[in-house]
């Protein structure tokens, strides 16, 4: 079911249009504004509705931060210009107001075919707990990733997953093992690091009773639980020669020897590897067979480390704050400003799985309803990521309402009303507005709101 939302400030016609969208079949959220819509994340939709006039920022400013979810712009006949606009700023289409609802129903349909079929969907996997999760992240080299498992999954070829630590290999793996014809049967997940070396040859291959020392009795290995379904050996990179030996074995023959046994079995088993090293560089230094690392190496599916996956971090993050919320009974919790950018400029060496980490840190270490960067416990001192450029030098208006989004205390109005009364005997309003970059007119707005009219004694007319 698509995910549709409104962003409409009137309530009667968001109400109507709601009911309209729920009628055929399509799942609807509601914002009355864009800063409400970019609470909800426009980019959890399938296509965003919006009004192009609102109060506060026009349906255009959410294009950019949707992307890549297509924006349809209502607009009235009368200002058909501005519809024209909409489309050079990247809206995917436009829908007069009064809308016919036919009409209106076909271009959403139409907009969501186009979107479907250039874009890939994440796999749903059933993790080893067997809970349901889906691969997050939306940017381009992420639906390549998706669009090689899908492709893959069902052709029962060798896989070779590359990405560094936490990058989402073993998802990878469960997600082609689940895609694949192998699913009923077994997926068997091994650790080559984790794995003693003088231990991983009879873990994965088995042994014979009596074939070395503490051998009692006899023993089925991995490969062989594996049968039927599929292996995933994760840090291959790691595994002595020996083993590597007896693998390629089984990728050639079909066939395993337990350790102390002349009897081979066949075996049919499907191999994934993954790995965060460059195998073809070992093999020149003859630490990684290159016959094996051929063999493996049918289909190559790369995984982006997550600094290089700048639009998807802040995705990832508020769904995997949200799973922590969950699991800790904390929710309604929501990262700071200050923190959602530590998050986007933080270059993040462990990837998904480090960010997994600090949000669960900031849901436990969390005082109010904001997880601050403190909470985050991000290593200080850290190299910036470098597609950050320097921010400017904040206005004060904008300090104080960046400091009241990160939930400090300071109201922007007894920011305001303070800095005024202090400074208005030595300023002209022109120079308070300057200090405050606001215009002169906001000024006096705000001085009538506020109940301080400008005082008579300014220092021009006394001069
Ligand atoms: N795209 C993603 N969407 C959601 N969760 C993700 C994604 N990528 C990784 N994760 C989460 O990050 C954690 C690490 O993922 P995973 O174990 O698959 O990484 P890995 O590359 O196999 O790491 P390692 O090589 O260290 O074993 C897991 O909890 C996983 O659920």
């Amino acid at each position: 079911m698509s995910r549709i939302l409104i962003v409409e400030d009137e309530a009667i016609i968001r109400t109507a249009l709601r009911r309209l969208l729920e009628r055929h079949d399509y799942r609807v959220s509601e914002a009355g504004s864009v800063d409400e819509a970019l609470a909800l994340g426009p980019q959890h939709f399938d296509l965003v509705i919006s009004d192009l006039r609102l109060p506060g920022e026009p349906g255009t400013e959410l294009i950019r931060p949707a992307s890549p979810v297509p924006v349809l712009i209502m607009t009235s006949y009368a200002s058909m210009r501005s519809a024209v606009e909409a489309l050079k700023q990247g809206a995917v289409d436009y829908v007069a107001k009064p809308f016919d609802h036919d009409e209106l129903l076909e271009t959403v349909a139409r907009v969501l075919h186009q979107q479907a079929s250039h874009r890939s969907t994440p796999p749903d996997i059933t993790d080893a707990g067997g809970s349901r999760q889906q691969m997050i992240g939306e940017c381009p080299a992420m639906q390549a990733v998706y669009t090689r498992i899908r492709k893959t999954a069902p052709a029962d070829v060798t896989v070779l997953i590359q990405g560094e630590s936490g990058t989402g290999k073993e998802l990878v793996a469960r997600a082609i093992h689940q895609q694949s014809r192998r699913v009923a049967a077994p997926l068997i997940c091994v650790n080559c690091a984790a794995i003693p070396e003088t231990l991983i040859e009879s873990e994965l291959f088995g042994h014979e009773k009596g074939a070395f020392t503490g051998a009692s009795a006899a023993r089925t290995g991995l490969v062989e639980a594996a049968d039927g379904g599929t292996l995933f050996l994760d840090e291959i990179g790691e595994l002595p020669l020996d083993a590597q030996a007896r693998l390629l074995r089984v990728l050639q023959e079909g066939e395993i020897r337990r350790i102390g046994s002349v009897e081979t079995r066949h075996v049919n088993v499907r191999l994934i590897a993954a790995t965060h090293r460059d195998l073809r560089a070992l093999s020149k230094t003859g630490e990684f067979r290159l016959d094996l690392y051929y063999r493996l190496n049918v289909m190559q599916i790369d995984l982006p480390p997550l600094r290089d996956r700048e639009e998807d971090v802040l995705v990832i993050a508020d769904v995997l704050l949200e799973k922590a919320c969950t699991r800790h009974e904390r929710s309604g919790l929501r990262l700071s400003r200050a923190a959602r950018r530590e998050i986007h400029d933080y270059p993040w060496p462990g990837n998904v799985r480090e960010l997994e980490n600090a949000l669960e840190r900031g849901v436990i270490l969390a005082e109010g309803h904001l997880i601050h960067p403190d909470d985050l416990g991000l290593k200080p001192g850290r190299p910036m990521a470098t597609r950050q450029p320097e921010e400017p030098p904040l206005r004060p208006v904008e300090r104080i309402e960046r400091e009241q989004e990160d939930g400090d205390d300071l109201s922007l109005e007894d920011y305001f009303q303070h800095f005024v009364l202090e400074h208005q005997d030595q300023m002209s309003e022109t120079e308070l507005a300057q200090k405050l970059g606001i215009s002169r007119k906001c000024l006096w707005e705000r001085r009538q709101r506020l109940g301080i009219p400008r005082k008579k004694q300014a220092r021009r007319s006394s001069a």
